[in-house]
């Protein structure tokens, strides 16, 4: 399903010597990537509906929806709301809106998670994680009955990794480059590059679980997703990957000539 973005299309009168062709079809706007994923958030939060338990994402594209939530309950269009946060950013943020939060313990079940991704292939898997929030993200967006996954186009990829970008891997401190050379070897065969992530100065980047992240890049396509899921999770040392298989039951895509919307 292709949608338009009508009223985005400039409404200006053309001027006299571009009459014949613009009055018939003005140029359209070209649209950044923030409003592209802007876009795509608030279609997604059209499936929010009153009395909803909801999975709220990280990033910068989920940070539309959950503005767009907020908005919603103030202006009494949504009531009884409530958000289980995948990170302490987003947990912070949905406070600053006034939305009422809960977690896993007293929620175990979520009717709906909306957030964004990294990478989408064409069987709608994940990578997820470049901002360090993977594991939350796993742990709420696992139990949710549906997961709107929101992207602009530039993260479709024809296979997972083939961003050449990071898989992010999230692993314990202790010993992590022991941890860090298990992943790369285990991945030899792709071309794998395994990288700690920093934050600034040589200083590791800690997730909101006190964990650092391993990036994985690879060289070649990495096959088989489940066998290399389980591979992963079967080295000590690993807490979670930010490979997303087959969890999204609907993804959306915003781009130049409009949004796609795919459900499972
Ligand atoms: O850890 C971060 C999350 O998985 C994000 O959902 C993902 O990185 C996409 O972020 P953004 O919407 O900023 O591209």
């Amino acid at each position: 399903m292709a949608v338009a973005f009508p009223h985005l299309i400039s409404a200006e009168k053309p001027s006299s010597m571009e009459t014949s062709l613009s009055s018939l079809s003005p140029p359209p706007v070209i649209l950044t990537q923030d409003e592209l994923k802007k876009i795509a958030a608030y279609k997604a939060v059209e499936f929010v509906e009153s009395g909803m338990v909801l999975g709220l994402g990280t990033g910068s594209t989920a940070k539309h929806a959950v503005d767009r939530i907020g908005e919603l309950l103030r202006q009494g269009k949504l009531k009884n709301i409530v958000g289980i946060p995948t990170s302490k950013k987003t947990h912070e943020q949905a406070v600053s809106l006034g939305i009422p939060l809960s977690d896993l313990d007293s929620c175990p079940v979520i009717d709906l998670a909306i957030d964004g991704a990294d990478e989408v292939d064409p069987y709608m898997n994940l990578v997820k994680g470049r901002g360090g929030s993977l594991l939350r993200e796993k742990m709420v967006e696992g139990v949710c009955k549906k997961f709107v996954v929101i992207v602009d186009e530039s993260k479709l990829v024809s296979h997972l990794g083939g961003s050449g970008l990071a898989m992010p891997v999230e692993v314990v401190p202790f010993c992590w480059k022991f941890t860090a050379k298990r992943l790369q070897d285990l991945f030899e065969d792709c071309g794998c590059v395994a990288k700690l992530r920093t934050a600034g100065e040589r200083q590791p980047f800690v997730t909101d679980n006190g964990n650092y992240i391993i990036d994985l890049y690879f060289k070649k396509d990495i096959g088989d997703l489940k066998v290399a899921s389980d591979n992963i999770l079967r080295l000590a040392g690993v807490v979670e990957h930010g490979m997303f298989l087959d969890m999204a039951t609907t993804v959306i895509v915003a781009g130049e000539l409009g949004v796609t919307i795919k459900h499972k």
